[in-house]
């Protein structure tokens, strides 16, 4: 593999048509990310974000260039690549243990190395007790915990998080965040991660890309230099959290409520 990235998107473009108007959704987007990192997609509603996360994990084609996981081209999903959802996307019918372990189905583990890694998983998420229970028996954050465990169980090599957090409230996706940040650190796993949350992306990523609309192109990376874990209170992370709102001239001159775009 040399010194290929671990994972390359390389001239990435993409139209949908819609009542026969061409809408240039994703132009010509590069950029590399090293094994380990978390980068956030952070912009407005509609500029591409999800579009984006889908070609790079297969489940949408691009109209030209190509996706490169570990120097081979992405072309339909994989196990390398799993999608974690906002809306948790788990089996009402099965408990948390026999959700986790759906996602090990299609391994070649026996029974018994498949219930042993759902519960390490559940363990890491914080939900050792838990695995006997159902998700309507489970809060919103549980579950979307066990949505985590789910997609961490088959080790897959890169994480798409589409608005993982979207619908929990305050102190549940802070509570997750920090949880996904210690396995990050334990596990070395890479993630791409789709949110509005700016805060979030501050937090959680070691680089984030603004992107524009219309056509979505990346306009301009941050690189988060604070050590993790971070402190949302420092004057720091406001330093990033203004540079980030200047780029969407949301800018005032203090600006200390949390803020969504
Ligand atoms: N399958 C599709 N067919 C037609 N148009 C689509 C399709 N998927 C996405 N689009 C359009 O592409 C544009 C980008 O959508 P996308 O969901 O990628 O944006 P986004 O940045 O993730 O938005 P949001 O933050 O609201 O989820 C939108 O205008 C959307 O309507």
């Amino acid at each position: 593999m040399g010194d290929a990235p671990f994972l390359s998107v390389e001239e990435i473009s993409k139209a949908f048509h819609s009542d026969q108007v061409l809408n240039q959704v994703l132009d010509s987007i590069s950029f590399t990310i090293q094994r380990g990192e978390t980068i956030a997609l952070l912009g407005e509603s509609g500029c591409g974000k999800s579009t984006l996360l889908n070609i790079i994990g297969g489940f949408e084609r691009p109209d030209q260039g190509l996706v490169k996981l570990q120097n081979e081209s992405i072309t339909k999903p994989s196990r390398k690549a799993i999608m974690l959802f906002q809306h948790y996307g788990l089996l009402p019918w099965k408990s948390a243990l026999k959700n986790v372990e759906f996602g090990l189905e299609s391994s070649s583990l026996s029974a018994k190395e498949r219930a042993e890694r759902a519960r390490h998983y559940l363990d890491l998420v914080g939900l050792s007790g838990k695995s006997q229970m159902f998700p309507h028996e489970v809060s919103g954050g549980m579950k979307q915990r066990i949505a985590i465990a789910r997609a961490l169980a088959p080790q897959p090599e890169l994480i798409l998080m589409d608005e993982p957090f979207a619908a929990l409230d305050t102190f549940n996706r802070y509570h997750l965040q920090d949880q996904l940040l210690n396995i990050q650190a334990k596990e070395q796993t890479t993630i791409v991660l789709v949110t509005h949350d700016i805060d979030e992306a501050i937090y959680l990523a070691d680089r984030i890309f603004i992107m524009h609309s219309n056509p979505g192109r990346i306009h301009h990376e941050i690189h988060v230099e604070l050590s993790k874990p971070r402190d949302r209170s420092h004057p720091d992370f406001y330093t990033y959290r203004k540079q980030i709102l200047d780029e969407f001239h949301f800018s005032r001159q203090e600006s200390a409520i949390e803020f969504h775009i």
